[in-house]
């Protein structure tokens, strides 16, 4: 220590994130004495926090994350002031680290080390991108409940974050969640393009149909939208308000639950299954839940071990009409069915209860095992719980990393520094921990190689605003993306003379156009990136995940099972459409995914082993801990992840 306390004392030190992780960060860095530190985070504080993020304390819910935890980290620091000028003494930053304004190349090139404590793909690819740029080190953390991993990332002479792909996603096709559910998560993931269709952005849901130009329209579409559309108005008192929800609540649910399946029966929709579903005889099980609206506070999410235990078709039904009547007698009642802000949101009360009601009868119909509410949660959410002692694990290798660095120098960061898996299991040699030898750099990797990259997609078809979208931005991570045919540029974010283009299609655009062979250089000069695209003209089958495919130079991502697919799902769907969660590629909170066998096999036989081979990481959101085989939502917040 005596060496380093100088060392440390002269450090100033950037953490990003102020979550699970980062508050066990910067209890180690104040703890150890590091006084010039400054802390990014966007968030506010949520009472879920408060198991973990320990610097939080439920006075703090709805403050900024990084200001109270600054302040908690000043009081635990033995020192007063930072020892750097310039530098702030756990001075917080409360914003989105991707705001260039704020926190471009220069506020980087202020620190001698930036730790991150991030929980998503794209924070991180951009974070990356910035300290390659700024040639600062960068020691990144990620943990998936009981696994966990620390590497320290040095500029261009180890492996950098987007060195190796990121493992997809796994999702499922629309046709299995519309008309053919075989598992649980099928239903969920119904459940929530329902409850999308009911009160969110109706016209987003996978079950929206414009019946007025379908051919074969469903038999639920209006009954289920038929309220949102009528103009709010004081239907007299309560008593009649209560009578007119209940009346569309049975329409609705009988439009989902009888006639649609019935409808799809009598087109022998399912000759030949080996389960044919059955309908729901709504308006018997509203009976029962007749009686329990007596009680309006009444309901099975609230009763004893409501949340645990798998509510009957009774009380789904009649959750079902407690959210409905809720979501009506509120001021945010969804009418608009295009622009409502009711979203679904796993950590949303009502939300997940709509989402386990509706999934449960559903599930039913079907003879599909149904879900209590946790279990349910876990599913949506795709969540592994977050695992203190792993985020505290992770936190203490990055700051041991940072030590090394501070001793031995920059220079020597491959040498000393290492990439450290945190295991659940023990290894044959009894390890919890396995460290590893850094990597040098992919010579593939575009990001800190500049590798070029082969775009085949169809240049005929797609349009710039497109390529925009869905390469440049949700899969490639560019922020501010500047585009470019030789020496004319063709597009620059932000700037409005360029919107003309953005509707052409590519094949059609000034200076040439993006054809076959085109050499297309697409630049962020917010990430000092620069990526030179050889264009490759090709035509894909509609039904293909992606509409085009990146290679070349750049590593191949692992190949998806096209049957693993729901276009446009929030959290479970990647590719293709427009999906947007993995589209975000996890941008939003991406605790966890379902990781398909496939990436769990891949990072089996992929063990650490620091002898030159690469590491195959799998899938997890926070950065790609090992191997989770399984991810069930556990019951009572039980871990849920198994390994082999
Ligand atoms: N782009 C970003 N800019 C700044 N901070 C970010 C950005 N993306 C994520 N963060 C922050 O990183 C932290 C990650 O911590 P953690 O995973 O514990 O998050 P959480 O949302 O608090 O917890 P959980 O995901 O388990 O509910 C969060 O506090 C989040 O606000
Ligand atoms: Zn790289």
């Amino acid at each position: 220590m005596d060496v380093l306390t100088p060392l440390i004392k002269k450090s100033s030190i950037l953490v990003i994130g102020s979550g699970g992780i980062g508050c066990e960060l910067l209890k180690n860095l104040s703890g150890s004495g590091f006084t010039s530190v400054e802390v990014i985070d966007l968030d506010t504080i949520d009472i879920s926090n408060l198991n973990r993020q320990f610097l939080f304390r439920s006075e703090h819910v709805g403050m900024a994350k990084c200001e109270v935890a600054c302040e908690a980290s000043r009081r635990i620091s033995p020192f007063e002031e930072s020892s750097v000028e310039g530098i702030g003494f756990y001075k917080p930053h409360h914003g989105n680290v991707k705001d260039n304004e704020r926190f471009g190349v220069n506020f980087f090139k202020r620190f001698t080390c930036v730790l991150n404590a991030l929980d998503n793909v794209s924070a991180r690819r951009h974070v990356n991108r910035l300290c390659l740029s700024a040639e600062i080190p960068l020691i990144e953390a990620g943990t998936t409940g009981y696994l966990g991993q620390t590497t320290v990332i040095n500029g261009k002479r180890t492996e950098c974050y987007e060195c190796q792909p990121k493992p997809t996603q796994k999702v499922y096709p629309i046709c299995t969640i519309r008309s053919t559910p075989s598992m649980p998560v099928h239903c969920i993931v119904w459940g929530k393009e329902l409850y999308k269709l009911m009160f969110g952005d109706a016209k987003a849901s996978m079950l929206f149909e414009d019946t007025v130009n379908s051919d074969e329209p469903s038999t639920f579409m209006e009954p289920v939208v038929e309220r949102r559309l009528k103009v709010e108005e004081e239907v007299g008192d309560d008593l009649v308000r209560f009578k007119e929800i209940k009346s569309y609540a049975v329409k609705a649910l009988k439009s989902v639950y009888t006639e649609e399946i019935n409808k799809q029966l009598s087109m022998d929709r399912y000759k030949g299954a080996s389960k044919v579903p059955v309908p729901l005889d709504i308006e018997k099980l509203m009976e029962k839940a007749d009686e329990w609206w007596k009680d309006k506070n009444d309901y099975p999410s609230v009763r004893e071990n409501g949340e645990k235990r798998i509510w009957t078709n009774e009380e789904s039904c009649h959750e079902l009409f407690a959210i409905i009547r809720e979501m009506y007698t509120t001021s945010t009642s969804p009418s608009d069915l295009h622009t409502s802000t009711v979203a679904f949101d796993k950590d949303n009360h009502l939300s997940m209860r709509f989402v386990t009601a509706s999934s449960n009868l559903r599930a039913h119909i079907f003879s599909i095992e149904t879900s209590s509410f946790y279990t349910a949660k876990g599913i949506a959410g795709n969540i592994i719980p977050a695992i203190a002692t792993t985020n505290a694990i992770v936190a203490g290798l990055q700051v041991l990393e940072l030590f090394k660095i501070l001793k031995y120098g920059k220079e020597k960061i491959k040498n000393v520094c290492k990439f450290t898996y945190c295991l659940r299991d023990k290894t044959r040699k009894g390890l919890f921990l396995q460290p590893t030898t850094l990597q040098p750099p992919n010579d593939k990797c575009y990001v800190c190689r500049n590798a070029r990259v082969v775009l085949s997609i169809d240049t005929s078809t797609t349009t710039l605003s497109k390529l925009i979208e869905d390469v440049l931005t949700k899969k490639m991570s560019f922020n501010s993306p500047i585009l470019q045919i030789g020496c004319d540029q063709i597009y620059e974010h932000g700037e409005e003379e360029y919107g003309v283009n953005l509707p052409k299609l590519l094949k059609d655009l000034p200076c040439g156009g993006v054809k076959d062979g085109v050499s297309l250089i697409v630049e962020d000069f917010e990430q000092d990136m620069e990526i030179n695209f050889e264009i490759c003209h090709r035509e894909f089958e509609e039904e293909e995940e992606e509409q085009f495919i990146i290679s070349g130079d750049r590593p191949k991502p692992k190949e998806q099972n096209s049957e693993d697919v729901v276009p446009g799902d929030d959290n479970l769907g990647d590719s293709s459409a427009g999906a947007a969660a993995a589209a975000n590629e996890l941008d939003s909170n991406d605790d966890i995914v379902e990781i398909t066998e496939e990436d769990n096999r891949k990072s089996l036989t992929s063990p650490p082993n620091g002898n030159g081979k690469k590491r195959a990481r799998s899938g997890d959101s926070n950065y790609g801990a090992v191997a989770p085989k399984k991810i069930r939502g556990g019951e009572g917040g039980e871990e849920a992840i198994a390994i082999d």
